[in-house]
C-alpha cells in the first residue's frame, strides 16, 4: 500500500471572504508503512491530512495519491480502496439498524438479499455485536455505534483503513477491544487519536502543529516531543 502526497496543501477562503486561511501547509510524504498515526493540539490539521487521504477533501495544490490512484480524477475508486471512519458515528450510520447498514456495505458485494443478510450478520458477529443487530442504532450507546460504524467499514474489505479519533466515545474495554482488533488487520491504518499510548502502538508517526507536520518518525520520540510542544503552550497561555 502506498499513499502518496506530492506538495499537497490545503486552503480555503476565511468565513468573512478576505483572506485566505492554510489548513495544511504544503506536504510531500510517502505511507508505505502498516500503522501510521497522527497526533497533534485541536485544530492544527490531523482531520484536513486524513481527509485528504480518500478524496473527502481535494488537495487546493499539488496532489495525493492511493496506489496510483489520484484522489480527485479517480475519487470512487480511491474511495473503494480507502474505508474512512469519522469520529462521530452518526455521521455515517444512515440506515436504521446495524444489521441494515451493514447490508448496505454490503449491497455492491452481494446483490442477493438472502446471502446479504447473512453475510451482515458475520460481519456483526466478527465485532461481538450480533445482538444489536436490530437495535436502533439511535438506542446504541456512543461507543456500541462507533463499532457498528467499524464494522459497516470493514465488511466491504477495504485495503486502507483511515480512522478519526477512534477512541474517542469508548470506554476502557471497548477501547481495548478496538486497540487489538485494529492490531490484528491487515489493512493499513491511519488513524489520528489524542490517545498518546494508542499512537505509540504505530510504527510510524506524524505530529502536525499549526497545519504543518513538525515530527515524522518513531512514535516513542514523536510523542514525547509532543508533550513537551503542549506543555511550552500550556504555558504561555493566561486565563
Ligand atoms: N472548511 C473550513 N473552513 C474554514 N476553516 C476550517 C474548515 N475546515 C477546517 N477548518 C479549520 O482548520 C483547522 C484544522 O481543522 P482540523 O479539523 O483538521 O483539526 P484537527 O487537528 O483534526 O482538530 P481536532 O483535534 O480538534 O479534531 C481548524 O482550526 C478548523 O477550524
Amino acid at each position: 500500500m502506498t499513499i502518496e502526497l506530492k506538495a499537497a496543501a490545503v486552503r480555503v477562503k476565511s468565513p468573512d471572504g478576505g483572506s485566505e486561511l492554510t489548513l495544511l501547509e504544503e506536504l510531500t510524504l510517502e505511507l508505505t508503512e502498516q500503522r501510521i498515526a497522527v497526533i497533534g493540539a485541536n485544530g492544527s490539521g490531523k482531520s484536513t491530512l486524513l481527509r485528504l487521504l480518500n478524496g473527502l477533501i481535494a488537495p487546493s495544490s499539488g496532489s495525493v495519491e492511493v496506489n496510483g490512484l489520484d484522489t480527485v480524477r479517480e475519487g470512487a475508486a480511491v474511495r473503494r480502496q480507502v474505508g474512512f471512519m469519522f469520529t462521530d458515528p452518526l455521521s455515517q450510520l444512515v440506515m436504521p439498524t446495524p444489521l441494515e447498514d451493514v447490508e448496505l456495505s454490503l449491497r455492491r458485494s452481494h446483490p442477493k438479499a438472502p446471502e446479504r443478510r447473512a453475510a451482515a450478520l458475520q460481519v456483526l458477529e466478527r465485532f461481538g455485536l450480533e445482538s444489536l443487530a436490530e437495535h436502533s442504532v439511535y438506542s446504541l450507546s456512543g461507543g456500541e455505534r462507533q463499532l457498528v460504524a467499524l464494522s459497516s467499514v470493514l465488511a466491504v474489505q477495504p485495503k486502507i483503513l483511515v480512522l478519526d479519533e477512534p477512541t474517542t466515545l469508548l470506554d476502557l474495554v471497548n477501547t481495548h477491544r478496538l486497540v487489538e482488533l485494529l492490531a490484528g488487520l491487515e489493512q493499513q491504518v491511519v488513524l489520528a487519536s489524542h490517545d498518546l499510548e494508542l499512537a505509540c502502538r504505530a510504527e510510524r508517526l506524524l505530529v502536525i502543529d499549526q497545519a504543518k507536520v513538525v515530527y515524522d518518525g518513531d512514535p516513542v520520540a514523536g510523542v514525547r516531543q509532543y508533550r513537551e510542544l503542549a506543555l511550552a503552550r500550556a504555558k504561555t497561555w493566561k486565563a
